[in-house]
């Protein structure tokens, strides 16, 4: 460990970075609540870019935003402008809880919070990233299951906030590595969207993986429930879209279909590429949404081709049948004209539009084996303390002069889902 960097207990840290507003924490705090000896001048730290943390010691920890605290030992407070957010639980280190002081207010608020939580923390970090998101990184974890963001004033929350009017978080777990832009995939019933997906998955089984939707249709013949769709009824869908657990719905055919934030979250954490077979409804709200992917439309021949797929396909009654005609309609329009789509494929020739569907995605011929994501991971320590340079956080080890290096540069998405493409490595001190 380097002499100039505290040593602490990650558990009794109060995080308070140089990046808040300034009615955040100020100069004062870091000097009234420093015990380290032979610490760097305030002055330094900030133009470092460090997040210093702090022991107070006998856990009450006073606030330039007014707030006098007694932090339990596994909590970790952050201050963003008039709001201190109080992460951990009372004498319980495996608690995710959080509950937010309003200085304006002067009220403690409980906030509705969505997204996947941490299992459990055995121990955590914090350190402000930007008025937007707080990082905690998990103390005793492993590397692929230790940086969690703590969003607060994301476009995605402030969406919600509205939504629900109440205050609203939101976690979003960070994933190591850039599983590239996930692929959403629309086109009118019985073009073959199902069929070139089916393909791209047999050909690269370890590189995609599919957004299992959620639907209310009852199942196909063949379809299993989990792997096709999860299939459910109306009410109790309708119950978890209030509940925020979607990413996206839409009435479709006369049945409701939805892509719940876990179908996403579950591909990003195989650390595959996820395809989204939805419909123009839902490709409009995804591209409204954090997930940054390549939307393709693909379209028939002709509308009397598309047609004789559909009958051929054998698996809707004739009424279902027109049902889908006349949407198709519709969608091809929609599909064609709205600047929606960054691709739109004809699918006449099946193997030659699943050669241009394989070119958009740029696997022009590499085997699935090189395509695999290669990612290291390794034990986070017991204790350390956290800090920032520009785009990179430094996991400095007081015991095995070891530290990590959690680069964010290509850092995107966020809640809803994964907030992907991080990288974090080891060096020797
Ligand atoms: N918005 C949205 N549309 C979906 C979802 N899952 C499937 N769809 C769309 O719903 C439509 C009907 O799907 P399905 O009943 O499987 O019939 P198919 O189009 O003939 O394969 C298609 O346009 C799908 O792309 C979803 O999660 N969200
Ligand atoms: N290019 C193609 N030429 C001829 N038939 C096709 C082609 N693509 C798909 N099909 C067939 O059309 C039917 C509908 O395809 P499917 O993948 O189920 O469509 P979707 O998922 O878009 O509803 C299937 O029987 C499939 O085998």
């Amino acid at each position: 460990m380097s002499p100039s960097q505290p040593s602490l207990s990650p558990s009794l840290a109060v995080a308070v970075s140089p990046l808040s507003t300034p009615a955040a924490a100020s100069t004062s705090d870091y000097i009234k609540f420093c015990p380290f000896s032979g610490l760097k001048s305030v002055e330094n730290l900030a133009l470092m870019g460090e997040a210093p943390a702090f022991l107070a010691d006998d856990l009450h920890t006073s606030f330039s935003n007014g707030l006098h605290l007694k932090l339990d030992e596994f909590e970790t407070a952050t201050v963003i402008g008039n709001k201190t957010y109080v992460i951990g639980g009372i004498n319980d280190p495996t608690s995710t809880g959080v509950r937010i002081f309003n200085k304006s207010t002067g009220n403690w608020v409980i906030p509705t919070i969505l997204g996947t939580k941490p299992k459990a923390f055995k121990g955590h970090s914090t350190i402000l990233l930007n008025k937007e998101r707080i990082l905690i990184i998990k103390t005793n974890s492993k590397s692929n299951d230790s940086i969690w963001f703590f969003e607060v004033d994301t476009q995605f929350v402030q969406d919600q906030t509205k939504k629900f009017e109440t205050e609203v978080v939101a976690w979003s777990k960070g994933v190591i590595g850039d599983a590239e832009r996930p692929i959403v995939i629309s086109g009118p019933s019985g073009v073959g969207k199902g069929t070139l997906i089916n393909m791209l998955m047999k050909e690269f089984p370890s590189m995609f993986g599919f957004s299992v939707s959620h639907t209310t249709r009852a199942p196909r013949e063949k379809e299993e429930n989990g792997v096709h769709y999860h299939f459910t009824n109306r009410s109790v869908m309708e119950e978890e879209i209030k509940a925020g657990k979607f990413l996206e719905f839409a009435a479709v055919h006369g049945n409701l279909y939805g892509t719940s934030v876990e179908a996403v979250e579950v591909v990003a954490d195989a650390g595959k590429r996820c395809i989204l077979d939805i419909d123009v409804q839902g490709a409009r709200s995804v591209r409204a949404s954090s997930l940054e992917a390549i939307f393709v439309f693909i379209c028939p021949p002709s509308f009397e081709e598309l047609e004789k797929r559909l009958r051929a396909r054998g698996t809707e009654t004739e009424e279902q049948i027109q049902k889908r005609l006349r949407n198709a309609k519709a969608e091809l329009e929609q599909g064609k004209s709205s600047g929606l789509f960054d691709h739109i494929l004809v699918n006449d020739d099946l193997e030659a539009c699943y050669d241009r569907l394989k070119k958009i995605l740029g696997l022009d011929g590499s085997s699935d084996a090189t395509l695999k994501m290669q990612t290291e991971v390794f034990d986070l320590p017991m204790d350390f303390s956290l800090s920032k340079i520009n785009e990179k956080i430094l996991i400095n080890s007081g015991i095995d002069e070891r530290r990590i290096v959690l680069d964010l540069f290509s850092m995107k998405g966020g809640a809803p889902g994964r907030t992907r493409g991080l990288c974090m490595y080891t060096t020797g001190n």
